[in-house]
């Protein structure tokens, strides 16, 4: 397939959702592209888009701007040294499967591959490490689904700097694009017209692994955010008795205001559309079992690992679990009691709805404040220094969790990079402060009327936490020594001072 007199920019390896239409992004913005998948169907639809594309968007540009290829030594020779790789494969055994038969085929040592998959952070810390005399292996984790790809994603560069002085220009000119005076994305879905003004969605985040990390946190930040949203949705249908397209009014109205989101825009138009097989609402028709992929997990597992709380993230996590156990749940609705009568005959509906928009916004500045905490504590663990003004940025399009607040965020982490947790910047502490009534009627509703909503509750869980000065974890410090003799410190002495109480004999203090 490969004309051997060309020499290409970059090769792509994977051609699925992802990798294809990076491609697609790449020739759109000038660089030449070789090509490779498994999977020679996908190298050859690949190649049949570019094609068609440029025959049809293109119509003075002849030369194909991309090459498929056979193999990797086919890839490796198409380039231009010394290399650029992207890797477009499943995370895990895949990247690695790839890069040894990159070295089988000839990668030499000052080529670079960049891992654009969900990887596991520390799996990427260790590839940077295992690859380091065979190739320059750089990671550049990439949000905004097959769209994103297409058009302009939000990329999360981290690792060698040389590597990243090198593919910059590239990643300036795919990425997604924002107003910069406005913080609003600049969108335009057609093929060979990229939008090519506007302050890009990457920056470098840092060493090997960082940039994983940080998108980790990102997918952890989305598990919740949809969560939240659907147990809005739940209240709004099975608590008040609305149906699919007049929640999605309710949406599509709250993405007009503080609540506008990407998340919140697709969720309106999946409630709009009908199943064309029935003609019912299609969400009515969609098993209730969520999937997913790994990355809510991990973020979850390393706020426990590091003691950093992010119950929204964690809860959005056991919510996919639980919807999993249909049979479980199918036979407990049959033997479980709810609430005597939840009509709600007596709720004003627009006051709830409103309420409920109120609670939304709350949960949401929650669950974002748990997500930049997280990555605050383990940038401090792992020595890497972090710009969230600069990552709340590029996070502001592209990206499945863009919103409009992430401006205010941006701005929150510009006027004090140090910010130790979102809730304490004046204009989310405000906010909540003067909306957090709302959010309890709301939960109180969930709680009264038997509608699960663990994130929308556990956010409020977490804003009460960090509100209160003191709590009960004196008692817990006392139950620890009285079974453990694990010792506390006390409120009058100075910290680090240990005691312990004889509970079992003669109850006299110890200084230990
Ligand atoms: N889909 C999304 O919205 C997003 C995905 N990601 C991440 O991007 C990565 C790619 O995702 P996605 O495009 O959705 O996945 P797909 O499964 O659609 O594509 C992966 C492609 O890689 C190919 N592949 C696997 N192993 C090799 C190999 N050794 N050599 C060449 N090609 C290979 C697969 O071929 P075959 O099918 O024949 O195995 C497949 O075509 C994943 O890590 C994913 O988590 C990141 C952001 C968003
Ligand atoms: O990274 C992504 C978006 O940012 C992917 O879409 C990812 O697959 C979403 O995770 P899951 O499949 O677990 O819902």
């Amino acid at each position: 397939m490969n004309n051997q007199n060309q020499l290409y920019d970059i090769g792509v390896i994977g051609l699925g959702v992802m990798g294809k239409n990076l491609a697609l992004n790449i020739v759109d913005n000038q660089y030449r592209v070789a090509a490779f998948d498994l999977d020679e169907h996908k190298v050859k639809d690949t190649v049949r888009q570019e094609e068609l594309e440029r025959k049809q968007y293109l119509k003075q540009h002849r030369q194909p701007r991309l090459v498929g290829c056979n193999n990797l030594s086919e890839v490796l020779s198409s380039l231009e040294k010394p290399r650029i790789l992207l890797l477009s494969v499943p995370a895990g055994g895949p990247v690695d499967g790839v890069c040894q038969a990159l070295i089988e085929a000839g990668i030499e040592r000052d080529d670079i591959v960049i891992d654009t998959g969900n990887s596991l952070w520390t799996d990427t810390v260790e590839r940077e490490q295992r690859y380091s005399k065979d190739f320059l292996f750089f990671s550049c984790a990439v949000s905004g689904g097959e769209v994103g790809a297409r058009f302009g994603p939000s990329l999360m560069p981290s690792g060698s700097l040389t590597a990243w002085n090198r593919i910059e220009p590239i990643w300036q000119a795919i990425a997604a694009k924002v107003d910069a005076s406005t913080g609003l994305p600049i969108e335009r879905f057609e093929p060979g017209n990229p939008v090519k003004e506007g302050e890009p969605c990457t920056t470098y985040i840092g060493p090997a692994g960082s940039g994983h990390y940080v998108k980790m946190v990102h997918n952890g930040i989305e598990y919740a955010d949809m969560q939240l949203i659907c147990e809005a949705y739940h209240l709004l249908s099975q608590g008040l008795g609305l149906s699919a397209s007049e929640v999605a009014d309710v949406f599509a109205k709250w993405n007009q205001g503080s609540l506008n989101s990407y998340l919140m825009e697709i969720s309106a138009d999946v409630l709009k559309q009908a199943d064309p097989l029935t003609g019912a609402p299609l969400v009515e028709m969609i098993l209730d079992k969520a999937g997913q992929k790994g990355t809510g997990l991990w973020t979850a597992v390393s706020s426990l690992q590091i003691g950093c709380p992010a119950p929204t993230i964690a809860e959005a996590v056991y919510a996919r679990a639980v919807s999993t156990q249909k049979s479980q749940r199918q036979q407990l609705s049959q033997l479980l009691a709810g609430p005597a009568d939840n009509s709600d005959a007596e709720l004003d509906k627009q006051a709830f709805i409103d309420q409920l928009e109120n609670a939304l916004y709350c949960a949401k500045v929650s669950c974002y404040a748990q997500g930049f905490q997280l990555m605050a504590m383990q940038a401090k663990e792992q020595g890497w220094q972090l710009d969230f003004a600069e990552i709340a940025k590029i996070w502001r399009a592209g990206c499945i969790i863009r919103a409009t607040f992430l401006q205010s965020i941006t701005q929150a982490y510009q006027q004090d990079s140090g910010l130790e947790n979102l809730l304490m910047a004046d204009v989310f502490a405000k906010a909540l402060s003067d909306k957090q009534g709302n959010w309890r009627i709301a939960v109180s509703h969930a709680v009264m009327s038997g509608v699960p909503a663990p994130c929308i509750s556990s956010a409020l869980a977490y804003y009460d936490s960090y509100r209160s000065e003191v709590l009960p974890a004196s008692l817990l410090q006392g139950q620890r020594d009285y079974f453990g003799a694990h010792t506390f410190e006390r409120t009058d002495k100075p910290a680090g001072e240990k005691y312990h109480l004889n509970w079992s004999s003669d109850r006299k203090l110890h200084k230990v």
